[in-house]
């Protein structure tokens, strides 16, 4: 991991795999280095699917990609695997270990997600714990994950006032919609289908990364 702060670190597009879009492992290695090659800064692997191995081998691949790209992997839901795969972090939901943060042994310099939902007193109770960004959402309607609670812009809005550690928007974002959740202070846009979900990654990357960049010049 580089030794930028973790606003630096957790800022930009956050591309999340999936193995329904992705449905081997060349195909995954690809569109993950197609997204690195186009300015993405976060890759989360992300795979219910796959066998242990499997998940170790691609959680490894990942990592020395987002490397040679000075930018950082982290694990979905498995602590476990992040350590094995010595990924730059884990991102943890309600149900996979957030909730008892200061219980886990997590070593020091690595980042820490939490899934917060619309709920600004998670995020505050995960940070005190240690949590290294909240993630909110769904802002929008999520062909990837439908049944995900809704989330509130004005919750953002919040998040920015209340918490010192950069703040993640995720569900159904693309680079039509993601500007009001830019303008209520989302640090980091994380997205699925508007990237790996595209025939074309690299320029679908491309999109997302020079939409970001236009709408957040000039914010600081
Ligand atoms: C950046 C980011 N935000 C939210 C989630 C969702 O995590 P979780 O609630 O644990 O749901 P699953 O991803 O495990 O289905 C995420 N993965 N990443
Ligand atoms: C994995 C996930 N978590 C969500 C949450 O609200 O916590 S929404 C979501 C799916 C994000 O995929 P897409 O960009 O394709 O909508
Ligand atoms: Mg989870």
């Amino acid at each position: 991991m580089n030794s930028d702060s973790i606003s630096d670190i957790i800022s930009g597009i956050y591309a999340i795999t999936d193995p329904n879009l992705l449905t081997s492992q060349t195909a995954l290695l690809d569109a993950v280095d197609a997204a690195l090659a186009q300015g993405v800064r976060v890759i989360q692997y992300r795979d219910k699917l796959a066998s242990s191995d499997q998940k170790l081998e691609r959680a490894k691949a990942i990592h020395r990609l987002c490397k040679r790209y000075q930018a950082v992997s982290i694990i979905n839901d498995s602590l476990e695997l992040m350590i094995a795969a010595d990924a730059d972090g884990v991102h943890l939901g309600q149900t996979d270990g957030a909730t008892a943060l200061t219980e886990l042994d997590i070593p020091k310099q690595k980042i820490i997600g939490v899934t917060c939902h619309d709920d600004i007193e998670l995020a505050i109770r995960a940070q005190q714990h240690g949590a290294s960004y909240a993630a909110f959402g769904r802002f929008y309607p999520s062909n990837t994950k439908p049944h995900a609670k809704p989330a509130k812009i004005e919750t953002l809005i919040e998040a920015k006032q209340e918490l010192s550690i950069p703040v993640v928007a995720i569900g159904g974002i693309n680079a039509h919609n993601m500007s009001p959740l830019l303008d209520a202070g989302a640090d980091c846009i994380a997205v699925i289908n508007a990237i790996f979900g595209q025939n074309d990654t690299q320029k679908a990357a491309n999109t997302l990364v020079s939409t970001f960049n236009r709408l957040t010049a000039g914010f600081n």
